[in-house]
């Protein structure tokens, strides 16, 4: 093979609209690489591809659109590997000198064009051959064998290589990035060679799983020993003695358990996958979850208030803080922090999803409760920093190992006891504010339901109690409507 001495220049510049099978390719250009000026574009390549990146004078043969496609599927690739700095590093140079390299046409050559449509009158690029270092892509194999799917005790090849990761090879990993996963947007085929003339293949210095990633515009720590058994283990944290075991307490408690008792089936590229299904309970329904937070916040904000004065009491002003911000609230929102825009939460391509809220749900419920859904970036705590316990928050499930097959949802609010009167005054202000509100929604629920409007707040039925209601009512525990409906 005669070596090429050419000056490189790019292959392609710019996406060129969608081909007949619906995928995005680029625009064909063989020209000089372009200086990128656009910062938002400048910005992505510094943190994804600072290999590539070079100040203001930065040259690539990718547009600001390409880099904004690469870096949302780096990010995918992130959730695979990105607990192992250096094999995320590996990948990244790879999709990024592909993508960006200012001088592409050493190493990637068209194979296939095709007509825009976009652009009447350019050409695109429908096929590529992308040519490697051997030992390129050995280092890159070799960096990632043992890594896990973050939080989980699978192998992240085993998705990335469309075999065992124990039976991956560097010939079968290429062949399925390029070929034969379904978020390849055109056919990369990727030819490894032993090849020594410089200018024909693309190289580059790799990170091994024991090396911490330091480059000019990097620094990150080796891999966990889980996750490469090169690096050496770190020691585990002492565990906190349990706190609150001398308080006496006071409970708010609602069960919540929406009409339609059906269960879905979710599917998720991610372990025990590549594609695995997750079946969940009535309780589950993001609609359902939904219209659960919005009552919780309407309740957690409730005033009561104490005569003779009418003195206003919120319950922070009585309910138990164990971490002196928020109130113990037992709720499954609490693996969202209560928050609306993390249980909206969910990471995807056009073809998979990969994490949402029962994802999460199911990591919370299942794995270490003091886990960090790395995938959506959004920890399984409580705000008022407690952990919460599947057990606790979920109704009518089959056994313990199943709890994301609930019927129904538990909200325990916990208000702190005390021996002074003008306290429990305080709290039973509250309570009674709380029985009020909830006999309020009940009878609006029923004027609802009699008018057949059940998708407005009236498709669930709310049981409640708490010591306001057992005082005064029976002396003992008293549900809102009838007992019979508890499925
Ligand atoms: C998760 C597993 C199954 C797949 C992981 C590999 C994915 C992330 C790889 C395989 C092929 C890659 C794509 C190949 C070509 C291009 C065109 C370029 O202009 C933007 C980046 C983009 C779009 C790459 C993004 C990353 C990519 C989609």
């Amino acid at each position: 093979m005669n070596c090429i001495a050419e000056d490189g220049h790019c292959i392609w510049y710019e996406e060129c609209g969608r081909n007949a099978m619906g995928r995005v390719t680029n625009c064909y250009y063989n020209g000089a690489a372009l200086q990128l000026t656009n910062k938002e574009a400048l910005k992505t390549l510094k943190s994804m591809c600072s290999m590539f990146y070079n100040g203001p004078d930065t040259y690539t043969c990718c547009a600001p659109d390409q880099i904004r496609r690469l870096s949302d599927q780096l990010v995918l690739i992130k959730l695979l590997f990105g607990d192992c700095p250096s094999c995320f590093y590996n990948f990244r140079s790879l999709f990024c000198s592909m993508t960006c390299h200012p001088q592409q046409s050493h190493f990637i050559t068209v194979r296939e064009f095709g007509n825009s449509t976009l652009y009447p009158g350019k050409q695109t690029v429908e096929s590529i051959t992308n040519v490697l270092a051997d030992d390129f892509a050995q280092r890159i194999l070799d960096s990632c064998r043992d890594v896990l799917y973050p939080d989980s005790d699978q192998h992240s090849l085993d998705t990335m290589c469309g075999r065992p990761y124990d039976r991956c090879t560097k010939e079968s990993l290429f062949n399925y990035l390029g070929l034969d996963n379904p978020s390849q947007p055109f056919p990369i085929y990727f030819n490894l060679t032993n090849n020594t003339c410089q200018n024909n293949y693309y190289n580059q210095s790799t990170f091994q799983c024991n090396e911490p990633v330091h480059t000019q515009y990097e620094n990150q720590p080796m891999c966990d020993h889980s996750d490469c058994p090169k690096a050496p283990p770190k020691p585990s944290p002492p565990d906190v003695p349990g706190k609150y075991s001398n308080i006496s307490i006071r409970m708010t408690e609602l069960i919540i358990v929406p009409d339609n008792q059906t269960f879905q089936t979710h599917y998720y590229l991610s372990p025990p996958g590549p594609l695995s299904e997750i079946v969940v309970g009535p309780a589950l329904d993001l609609n359902f979850l939904t219209q659960v937070l919005d009552l919780q916040t309407n309740i957690l904000n409730l005033e009561g208030y104490l005569p003779p004065d009418n003195i206003s009491v919120r319950l922070t002003d009585i309910c138990l803080k164990p971490s002196n911000t928020n109130c113990a609230v037992f709720s499954v929102l609490q693996y969202f922090q209560n928050s609306r825009d993390n249980l909206n939460k969910s990471i995807g391509d056009d073809f998979f999803l990969y994490a949402d809220y029962i994802t999460h749900i199911f990591q919370c419920s299942t794995k270490k409760p003091s886990l960090n859904d790395t995938l959506l970036n959004l920890s399984c705590f409580s705000d008022f920093g407690g952990i919460i316990h599947p057990t606790v928050v979920f109704s009518n499930y089959p056994n313990t190992k199943h709890t994301i097959e609930a019927k129904g949802l538990v909200i325990t609010i916990i208000i702190e006891n005390s021996n002074k009167p003008e306290k429990i005054q305080k709290a039973e202000a509250w309570e009674k504010a709380f029985i009020n509100y909830m006999q309020n929604f009940t009878a609006i629920q029923d004027s609802l339901r009699a008018e057949k409007r059940l998708n407005e707040l009236a498709n669930f039925t709310v049981y409640y109690s708490n010591e306001h209601s057992i005082k005064n009512e029976l002396n003992t525990m008293i549900w809102s409507n009838n007992q019979s409906n508890i499925k």
